[in-house]
C-alpha cells in the first residue's frame, strides 16, 4: 500500500485537481483507491497570467521564473492540503500546468509544463515526479495523451468495447477494446479537438467576464446551432488528420475563438445560438472523429472531465452517437472529475516501480518509455550524502 498524490491543472487553467490515492499491486494489476480529492482554484490573477502566456503573450526570463515559482508554490500547497488528516504520502506525481504544446512535425515535439517538480519536492518535502511528457517526446511521440494506459488499467472491461471521452479544455478519447486490462495492444487514444476551451472563451466574452463557463449548458440549450458555421468549422484540417495526434489551446484557443466570433458577427448570430453552435461543434467533432478513426464503434461511451457535468453537451454527444449508450465514469465507479489527477498518481507509481507509462501506438513514440523525472527531497539527499 502506497499513498500517492496526483496533481494536475489542465488546459482550462481553472485550478489544481489534487487526488490522494492508495495504490497497491504491480504493473497493470493495480488496486487504486481514492482517499481524498479536491480542486484548489487558482487566484484570478494567476489564472489570467497563465491563460495570457498560453495565448501567446511574451514574458521576460525573470517573469517566466516568477510565474513558475507561483505555480510550484500553488501545487505544493495543494499537495500539503490534500494530505491533511491522512497518512503521509510517499510520492507526488505532478503533471504541472501546460502553457505550450507543439506536436512533433518533422522535428521533435515540444511541450512546456510549469510548476517545476524540484520546487514542489523542496516545498512539500515529498519526493516528486514531474515532466511526464518529456521521455515520450524525446522518442518522437506527441507526449500526449498519457491517460489511455491508466484508463485500460482502471476501466478495461472483459467483454465490452468502450470509449472513455475526456471533456476538459481539449477533448481526448481512449479506445478500450474488450479485455484491454490484460492486453493493451488494441488500445488507442488521441485528442479529438476542442471540448470546453472555445465555449469558456465565448461565455466569458458574452457575459462581459461575469461567467467563466456555461453551467450545465443552460444558456446554450436555449439557442439553435447554426449549420453553415458548423460545416465550415468541421472542415478544419485537424479533423482530417489521422491519429496519433494532439492539440492544445495554441490551436483551439483564443485565435480560433476570434475567428468563430467574427463569423458569428457576420451572420448576426444571437449569443445563445453561438453557444449552441460551439457546443454542437464539440459534440459533432467527437462523433466524427470516432466514425473516421476508431477501429470499431464502441458498445458504450464513458464521459469524464468537467464537461461531463454539462448535461446539454452530454445530450448532444448522445444524439450524435445514438444508439450507443453515453454514461460517465462515475456510473462505473471512477470519479469523473479527478480521473486525470488519479492518472498522474498512477504514472508516478509506475515510474517508481520501473514500469513504462506510455503506449507508443497512442502517442506515436518509437518505443515504451519510463515517464517522469524524479526529484528527491532535500532531506532525502542530505541523508544519502551523510551515509
Ligand atoms: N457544471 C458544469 N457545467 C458545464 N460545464 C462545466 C461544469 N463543470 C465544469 N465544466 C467545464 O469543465 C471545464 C473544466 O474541466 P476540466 O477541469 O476537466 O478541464 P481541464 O482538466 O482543465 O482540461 P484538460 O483535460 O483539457 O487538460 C470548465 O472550464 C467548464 O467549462
Ligand atoms: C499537452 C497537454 O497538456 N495535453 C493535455 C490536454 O488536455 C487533454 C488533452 O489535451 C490531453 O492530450 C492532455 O492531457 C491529458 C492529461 C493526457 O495526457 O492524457
Amino acid at each position: 500500500m502506497t499513498y500517492v498524490i496526483g496533481l494536475i491543472s489542465g488546459t482550462s487553467a481553472d485550478g489544481i485537481d489534487a487526488a490522494l490515492v492508495d495504490i497497491s499491486g504491480s504493473g497493470y494489476e493495480l488496486d487504486v483507491e481514492l482517499v481524498a480529492a479536491e480542486t484548489y482554484g487558482y487566484s484570478q490573477e494567476l489564472q489570467q497570467d497563465i491563460l495570457a502566456i498560453a495565448a501567446g503573450e511574451l514574458l521576460s526570463m525573470p517573469q517566466l521564473a516568477q510565474l513558475d515559482d507561483r505555480i510550484a508554490r500553488a501545487f505544493s500547497q495543494a499537495a500539503l492540503n490534500i494530505q491533511q488528516g491522512h497518512p503521509p504520502a510517499e510520492l507526488i506525481g505532478s503533471h504541472g500546468q501546460t502553457v505550450f504544446h507543439r506536436p512533433p512535425n518533422g522535428t521533435l515535439g515540444y511541450s512546456v509544463q510549469l510548476g517545476r517538480g524540484e520546487a514542489i519536492a523542496n516545498l512539500s518535502q515529498i519526493p516528486t515526479i514531474s515532466n511526464f511528457r518529456r521521455a515520450d517526446l524525446a522518442a518522437g511521440g506527441h507526449g500526449a495523451p498519457l491517460v489511455p494506459p491508466i484508463d485500460a488499467c482502471l476501466l478495461g472491461h472483459p467483454t465490452q468495447t468502450q470509449c472513455v471521452q475526456n471533456l476538459g479544455g481539449i477533448g481526448n478519447v481512449t479506445y478500450l477494446p474488450a479485455n484491454s486490462r490484460e492486453n493493451r495492444d488494441g488500445v488507442y487514444g488521441w485528442d479529438t479537438g476542442p471540448a470546453n476551451s472555445l465555449l469558456d472563451l465565448a461565455i466569458y466574452h458574452l457575459s462581459q467576464g461575469r461567467q467563466s463557463y456555461d453551467k450545465n449548458g443552460e444558456w446554450a440549450a436555449t439557442g439553435t446551432p447554426c449549420q453553415p458555421l458548423l460545416e465550415t468549422w468541421m472542415q478544419d484540417p485537424y479533423f482530417q488528420q489521422p491519429p496519433p495526434k494532439s492539440t492544445g489551446r495554441e490551436y483551439f484557443g483564443a485565435q480560433f475563438w476570434n475567428l468563430c466570433q467574427q463569423q458569428a458577427d457576420d451572420r448576426t448570430l444571437a449569443p445563445a445560438d453561438l453557444l449552441a453552435t460551439l457546443t454542437e461543434f464539440t459534440a459533432l467533432s467527437i462523433a466524427s472523429e470516432y466514425q473516421n478513426f476508431l477501429p470499431h464503434m464502441p458498445d458504450r461511451v464513458l464521459l469524464c472531465g468537467g464537461g461531463s457535468r454539462n448535461s446539454y453537451l452530454k445530450s448532444r454527444i448522445a444524439h450524435h452517437l445514438s444508439p450507443i449508450p453515453v454514461l460517465t465514469t462515475d456510473d462505473v465507479g471512477l470519479n469523473a472529475e479527478f480521473k486525470e489527477a488519479i492518472a498522474f498518481a498512477v504514472l508516478a507509481y509506475w515510474r517508481s516501480h520501473g514500469v513504462p507509462g506510455n503506449l507508443p501506438q497512442v502517442t506515436g513514440a518509437q518505443s515504451f518509455q519510463l515517464l517522469g523525472e524524479v526529484h528527491l527531497t532535500s532531506e532525502a539527499i542530505a541523508t544519502m550524502v551523510a551515509s
